[in-house]
C-alpha cells in the first residue's frame, strides 16, 4: 500500500517551459515600451509577427541545450560555457535568419539557454531539478564571466560591454553569474503565474536594464524604475499599464532585460518546488 501512496517524482521539461516562457511574455498585454498584441511598443524594427517567427526558429534549440548539458555533465564547470557558447551563436543565427537580422530574443537566448543546459547537466547527475538548483548551477556556469568578458576587455562592441566601461553596469552577463538574482530575489518569493503584470513591475523596479540605458541612458533607466516602484507602491489597473505604455513609447523605452527576465521568472516558478 505503502508503495501506491509514495508519490511519483514530478517530471521538469525546462526545455518545454522556456518556449512556454517566451510565449507567455510575448502574449502578455499590456507590456509598456514592448512588442506586445496591442502594439510595438518603442520598436520601428520589430511586431508581435516578427517575435511569433523568432520563437518559433528558438524553441527547437530548448531541447539541443538540454542534452549538450546531458553530453558535458562529467566537464568542469569552467569548460562548460565554451562548449555552451557555440550553440547559443547557432541559435541566435537562427533568430537572424528568422528576422532577417533583427534583435529579437538575443537576451532571452542567453538566459534560457544557460537554463536549459543547467537541467541538462542536473538531470545527468541525478540531481533535483528546482529554482534554487537552476539557479546555482547558471551562477556555477557563469562564474567570472563578468571579469573575462567585460573587466578585462576594453571591447564597446555591444550595449552590455559599454554600459560596464562607463557605468559598471553588468548587464546579461552579471545577471547570470548571479544565478538570476534579481528574480530570486525580487519576484519568486511572490511568484503567481496569473498575476504576471505584478511580476513584471517588480523586476522593472528594481532591474538595471541594459537595454534602457542604451536607449535613454541611466536617467531613463531610472524613470522606469521609479514608475514601477510608484505603481506596486499605490497599487494600478489595466489603464495605468496603457498610459505607462504610452509614457515609454513618447521616451523611446523598451525594458528589454526585464522582459527576457520575465521569461526566466516563468521557468524558475515553474521549477520552484
Ligand atoms: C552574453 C550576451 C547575451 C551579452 O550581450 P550584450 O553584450 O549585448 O549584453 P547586454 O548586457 O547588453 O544584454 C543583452 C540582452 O540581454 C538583456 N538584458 C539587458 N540587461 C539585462 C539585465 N540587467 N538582466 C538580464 N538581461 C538583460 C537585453 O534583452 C539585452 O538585449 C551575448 O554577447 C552573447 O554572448 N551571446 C552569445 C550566446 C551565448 O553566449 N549563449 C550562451 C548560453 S545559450
Ligand atoms: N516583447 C518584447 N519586445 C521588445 N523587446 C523584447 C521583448 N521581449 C524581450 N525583449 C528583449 O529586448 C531586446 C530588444 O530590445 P532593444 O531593441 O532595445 O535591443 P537592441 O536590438 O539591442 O537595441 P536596438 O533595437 O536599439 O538596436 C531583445 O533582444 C530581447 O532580448
Amino acid at each position: 500500500m505503502a508503495g501506491l501512496l509514495a508519490t511519483k517524482p514530478r517530471v521538469i521539461n525546462v526545455a518545454a517551459l522556456a518556449e512556454e516562457a517566451l510565449w507567455q511574455e510575448l502574449e502578455l498585454t499590456p507590456k509598456p515600451g514592448l512588442v506586445d498584441k496591442n502594439n510595438n511598443g518603442s520598436h520601428r524594427d520589430m511586431d508581435h509577427a516578427l517575435f511569433v517567427r523568432s520563437i518559433q526558429a528558438i524553441s527547437p534549440w530548448f531541447a539541443r541545450f538540454d542534452d549538450a548539458g546531458r553530453e558535458f555533465a562529467l566537464r568542469t564547470d569552467s569548460e562548460q560555457l565554451a562548449l555552451l557558447r557555440p550553440i547559443g551563436i547557432a541559435c541566435e543565427q537562427a533568430m537572424l535568419r528568422a528576422t532577417h537580422g533583427v534583435n529579437t530574443h538575443k537576451g532571452g537566448i542567453f538566459a534560457l539557454g544557460l537554463l536549459c543546459f543547467a537541467a541538462g547537466r542536473l538531470a545527468e547527475k541525478g540531481s533535483q531539478i528546482n529554482a534554487l538548483s537552476l539557479s546555482s548551477q547558471v551562477s556555477g556556469l557563469c562564474q567570472g564571466m563578468v571579469q573575462r568578458e567585460l573587466a578585462s576587455r576594453q571591447s564597446r562592441a555591444t550595449a552590455g560591454e559599454k554600459q560596464f566601461h562607463q557605468f559598471g553596469l553588468t548587464g546579461a552577463r552579471g545577471e547570470a553569474e548571479s544565478g538570476f538574482a534579481t528574480v530570486m530575489r525580487h519576484v519568486l518569493p511572490y511568484w503567481n503565474p496569473r498575476a504576471m503584470h505584478e511580476m513584471l513591475l517588480r523586476l522593472m523596479k528594481v532591474n538595471p536594464d541594459s537595454n534602457l540605458v542604451s536607449r535613454g541612458g541611466m536617467a531613463g533607466m531610472r524613470y522606469v524604475q521609479n514608475y514601477s516602484q510608484q505603481l506596486l507602491a499605490r497599487g494600478w489597473q489595466h489603464n495605468d499599464l496603457v498610459e505607462m505604455d504610452k509614457q515609454l513609447i513618447a521616451r523611446n523605452l523598451s525594458p528589454g532585460g526585464s522582459a527576457d527576465l520575465l521569461s526566466v521568472a516563468w521557468v524558475l516558478g515553474g521549477c520552484k518546488y
